[in-house]
């Protein structure tokens, strides 16, 4: 059995006095995809914020790598590459220039750093533009960019916030492919998002939270065998069901509008 590279025990988070993550416990292994699922406003981001480092004040243990983050964050930080939805990439400079100064965050030496560069861009089919300033990219190439600066330092874990958001779909199938070969080298993934079809299809576990708890964790075909079939969109709209179901607000949408 493989050590987890990441372990979180009875991890707890309030904002003031709500709660928003309520005793999460979770063991991920070295080269598992971990889809990490849930409604808008579940604790996803929070989660994410606390295993980046974003967030330091929360009650529980977080380990990587053998390390406690609240301990050593900073070693913990340069084992892991965050790649976010959105982030504020400073567009006067070039992905070069951006790049690099990210390479110089992570202390990699500045020929490796050169070389991955070019390669990257050259991957994304962004080499002309790697000399032009990141003002003048459109989303989808700003995402790529943000995509390369995670995984620049070559990181044992990586985190995925809706990464394939503004994607083209040649540039959709390379990042699942690139996931695959990743993990398969035994890195561990985190990914998070809203796409049900690309989580199914990417991830060997998932976890689906809901209130800040974890309400289900297996494999797809286990959730699918335990749920009695369906989809992971159908699944995840069972498990989550609110007070309202997804047919009642499409017809307050269609009502509200016909006066
Ligand atoms: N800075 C903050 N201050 C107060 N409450 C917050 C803050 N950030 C998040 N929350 C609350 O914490 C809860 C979890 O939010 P979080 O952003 O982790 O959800 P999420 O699962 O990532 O949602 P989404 O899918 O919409 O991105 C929500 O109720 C949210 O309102």
């Amino acid at each position: 059995m493989p050590t987890p590279t990441i372990t979180i025990r009875n991890l707890e988070k309030y904002y003031d006095t709500k709660k928003v993550l309520n005793h999460i416990n979770l063991e991920v292994l070295s080269g598992q995809v971990l889809g990490y699922i849930g409604p808008n406003g579940a604790g996803k981001s929070t989660t994410v914020k606390i295993l980046t480092g974003l967030i330091t004040d929360f009650s529980g243990e977080v380990i990587v790598n053998g390390i406690n983050i609240q301990e050593d964050p900073l070693k913990v930080k340069s084992m892991i590459g965050y790649i976010p939805e959105v982030a504020e990439l400073y567009e006067v400079l070039t992905p070069r220039e951006y790049l690099e100064f990210v390479g110089s965050l992570y202390e990699m030496d500045a020929a490796l750093c050169q070389e991955r560069i070019e390669k990257f861009m050259t991957a994304f089919g962004l080499k002309e533009q790697i000399d032009n300033r990141i003002e003048s990219f459109s989303k989808g190439m700003r995402q790529k960019v943000l995509i390369a600066s995670g995984l620049l330092h070559n990181p044992d874990i990586i985190i995925l916030d809706e990464p394939l958001s503004g994607l083209d779909a040649n540039s959709v199938i390379l990042i699942k492919n690139l996931i695959s070969r990743l993990s398969a080298e035994g890195k561990t993934i985190f990914y998070c998002s809203h796409m049900m079809d690309v989580v199914e299809k990417v991830s060997d576990r998932i976890i689906l939270i809901n209130h800040g708890e974890i309400v289900a964790d297996g494999s797809f075909e286990e959730l699918k065998q335990k749920e009695g079939g369906g989809n992971l969109e159908q699944i995840f709209a069972s498990l989550t069901a609110s007070n309202i179901s997804n047919n009642e607000a499409t017809d307050e949408f269609i009502d509200a509008l016909k006066n």
